[in-house]
C-alpha cells in the first residue's frame, strides 16, 4: 500500500518535472536518482550516491522511468548509464536485505523482479555504458542490455559476486547468465563469485565491447545508431523469442520465489554473512 502511494507521487512528481524541464528547451526528466534525457538517443543515468546501490526508492524511480519510456512511442532505444564516478551500480542494496522484517523483504523483492522483468523484456533497444564497478544487481542491470560497452580500467570490476557474501544468485539470474556466457562459464562465475577485469569480461562475454574510459559514451551512440538501423517490428519479435522463455520461467513463479527469497534472506546464518559483509565493506575504509 505505502509503495503504491510512493509510485504515485513519484509519478505525478515525475511527470511535473518532465513539463517543467520540457519547457526550459532540454528535453529531460528526473527524479531524485535517475535522470533521463531524451534529446538525440535516451540516456537514463543512475544518481544513487555513494554507489548507485538499488534501494527499494532507486528501484522504484528506476522502473517508473523506464515505464514512462515505454510509453513514448518516440523513444526507441535507451542507453543505461551511471552519474556516480567510477560506480556502474554496486547491486541489490544490502540494507535492504539485512535487518529488516519478512513483509519488507517481500516488498523490496517483489520490485527486484519488476525492476527486471520490466527491462529484460524491454521492446526498446538497451546499451549499457559501463562506466564503473559493477557487481551482482549492477552485472545484472547491465546483462538485461542489448550490448553492453565497458570502460577499460582494470579497477573496474563485472560479474555475479553473490556466493561472496555467502548468499545465491537467484534462478532467474542464473538462467540469464547462462544465456549470456554459456552454462559451462556462469558455472564456474557463479560459483567462484567471480568479479571480471574489463578485459577478462570481454573474454567470457559478460561485455561485448571494452574502450578507452573516456570513449564509452560516444561508442554507447555509435552502437545505438547501429541498431536504430534495425526495423523495430522484426528486432523486438527475435528479442521476444530469445528472451520470453527466459521472462515466463519467473512469471509462472514470482509468488512462489518471493517466498523463498524471504525465507532464504531471514535466516541467521544468511543474516550472519550480510552482517560480517557489511563489516568488511566497512573496515575496507578504516
Ligand atoms: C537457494 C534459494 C535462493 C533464493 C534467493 C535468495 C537470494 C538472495 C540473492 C540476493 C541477490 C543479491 C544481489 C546483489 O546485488 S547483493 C549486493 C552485492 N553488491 C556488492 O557486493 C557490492 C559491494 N560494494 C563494493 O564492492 C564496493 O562498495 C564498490 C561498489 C566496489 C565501491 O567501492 P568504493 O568506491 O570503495 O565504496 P565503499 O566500498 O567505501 O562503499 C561506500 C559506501 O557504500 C556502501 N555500500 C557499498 N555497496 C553497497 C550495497 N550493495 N548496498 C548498500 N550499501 C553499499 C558501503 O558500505 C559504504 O557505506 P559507508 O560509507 O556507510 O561505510
Amino acid at each position: 500500500m505505502a509503495l503504491a502511494a510512493a509510485r504515485r507521487l513519484l509519478l505525478h512528481a515525475g511527470s511535473r518535472l518532465g513539463r517543467r524541464e520540457a519547457v526550459d528547451g532540454a528535453r529531460r526528466f528526473a527524479n531524485k536518482r535517475v535522470l533521463v534525457e531524451t534529446e538525440g538517443p535516451a540516456v537514463m543515468k543512475l544518481r544513487n550516491p555513494p554507489v548507485n546501490s538499488l534501494s527499494l526508492e532507486c528501484l522504484t524511480e528506476f522502473t517508473i522511468s523506464l515505464e514512462k519510456l515505454e510509453n513514448d512511442k518516440s523513444i526507441r532505444g535507451v542507453i543505461l548509464t551511471s552519474e556516480c564516478p567510477g560506480i556502474f551500480s554496486a547491486g541489490l542494496d544490502l540494507l535492504e536485505m539485512y535487518g529488516r522484517n519478512p513483509a519488507h523483504y517481500a516488498e523490496y523483492w517483489k520490485n527486484v523482479q519488476e525492476l527486471w522483468l520490466r527491462l529484460y523484456t524491454s521492446n526498446m533497444i538497451l546499451v549499457s555504458a559501463i562506466n564503473g564497478a559493477s557487481p551482482a544487481g549492477g552485472c545484472l542491470l547491465a546483462l538485461c542490455c542489448d550490448y553492453r560497452v565497458m570502460a577499460d580500467n582494470p579497477k573496474y570490476t563485472i560479474g555475479l559476486n553473490e556466493s561472496l557474501l555467502g548468499i545465491v544468485a537467484p534462478f532467474w539470474f542464473k538462467d540469464m547468465y547462462v544465456n549470456t556466457i554459456g552454462h559451462r562459464e556462469a558455472e564456474r562465475a557463479l560459483q567462484l563469485g567471480t568479479l571480471f577485469s574489463p578485459a577478462e569480461a570481454l573474454k567470457v562475454g559478460v561485455v561485448d565491447e571494452v574502450v578507452p574510459e573516456d570513449q564509452v559514451h560516444s561508442k554507447a551512440r555509435s552502437v545505438m545508431t547501429k541498431w536504430l538501423a534495425i526495423p523495430d517490428h522484426s528486432r523486438q519479435l527475435t528479442k521476444n523469442m530469445m528472451r520470453k522463455a527466459t521472462a515466463d520461467n519467473l512469471i509462472k513463479q514470482r509468488e512462489a520465489d518471493i517466498q523463498n527469497f524471504t525465507s532464504f534472506i531471514s535466516k541467521d546464518s544468511i543474516q550472519k554473512s550480510l552482517h560480517m559483509y557489511l563489516e568488511k565493506l566497512k573496515q575496507k575504509k578504516g
